[in-house]
């Protein structure tokens, strides 16, 4: 077991986001969380990555206690996490933002930056030698000197999973990886959560794409209204009365392709 959430809650205000939801995302494998909009699956990562402080519950990774952690400081365990294609710097290359995304979360402080110390100079080599091989990993090599700005929606997904990468994570977060690309581009970038599994990284995304979480997922975990309602194989879930209603009922947004 990889990451455990036990009785993990979220309330804002009078709302409870999350609600008591018990998980367990295995390693080196793909876990999906669906549900329809609204259901707390944004919130869960949130959670789990330390954005936010849970109102109760707890969060382990590989059997450690994270729930009170800071984000830098789960970031530095080996959990990373893809933002959306908006957090990326339009005017910068493909290259620099994964190198400004590496450097965020590397050492080297005020100090090292105006004295130009050997430690940041390290680091900046080492920040660039990683991504670099990051790009390559991503399929991305050939367009790195390139603006964002002029890159394809694709592309820019991919380059969020670059930033992710970069840090060398045990686990990725995906948030909606597939949101705003075609059926040909969903396949890419499926294909590339298999070969980051094959590398070892366990793999855990949110996505209404049915079609493309039913092919690639190991497991599938329902969120409706902030309460776990399922969990199993995509078969198991295609099936589940619980799931067919709670999409059903909410006039919802799972996406056929
Ligand atoms: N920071 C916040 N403050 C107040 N309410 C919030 C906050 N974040 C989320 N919520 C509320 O919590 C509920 C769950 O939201 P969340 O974004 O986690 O759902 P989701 O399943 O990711 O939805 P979607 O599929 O639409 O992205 C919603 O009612 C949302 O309005």
């Amino acid at each position: 077991m990889l990451v455990q959430t036990k009785g993990l809650t979220k309330s804002f205000g009078g709302l409870t986001a999350v609600n008591q939801v018990d998980a367990e995302i295995e390693t080196n494998k793909i876990t999906a969380i669906i549900g329809p909009n609204g259901a707390g699956k944004s919130t869960f990562f949130n959670l789990i990555s330390g954005l936010h402080p849970p109102t109760e519950g707890t969060i382990h990774f590989k059997g450690t206690d994270i729930t009170k952690l800071r984000t830098y400081e789960i970031a530095r365990l080996g959990v990373g996490r893809t933002f959306q294609t908006t957090h990326l710097f339009e005017q910068s290359t493909v290259l620099d933002n994964v190198i400004i995304g590496h450097r965020l979360r590397t050492k080297s402080g005020l100090f090292d930056s105006i004295f130009k110390t050997g430690r940041l100079e390290r680091e900046e080599a080492a920040c660039r030698e990683k991504a670099h091989e990051v790009l390559e990993f991503v399929g991305l090599s050939e367009m790195s000197h390139r603006l964002v700005s002029d890159i394809s929606q694709e592309a820019k997904k991919r380059t969020a999973f670059a930033l992710a990468l970069a840090t060398d994570p045990e686990i990725v977060f995906l948030d909606e990886p597939a949101a705003g690309i075609n059926p040909e581009e969903t396949d890419g970038l499926a294909e590339l959560m298999k070969k980051m599994v094959d590398k070892g990284i366990t793999v855990c995304l949110i996505e209404h794409k049915m079609k493309m979480v039913m092919s690639i997922a190991d497991k599938i975990i329902v969120l409706n209204h902030g309460k776990k309602i399922a969990e199993g194989t995509p078969d198991d879930i295609k099936n589940n009365e619980l799931v067919i209603q709670a999409y059903l009922g909410g006039g919802d947004h799972a996406q056929a392709n």
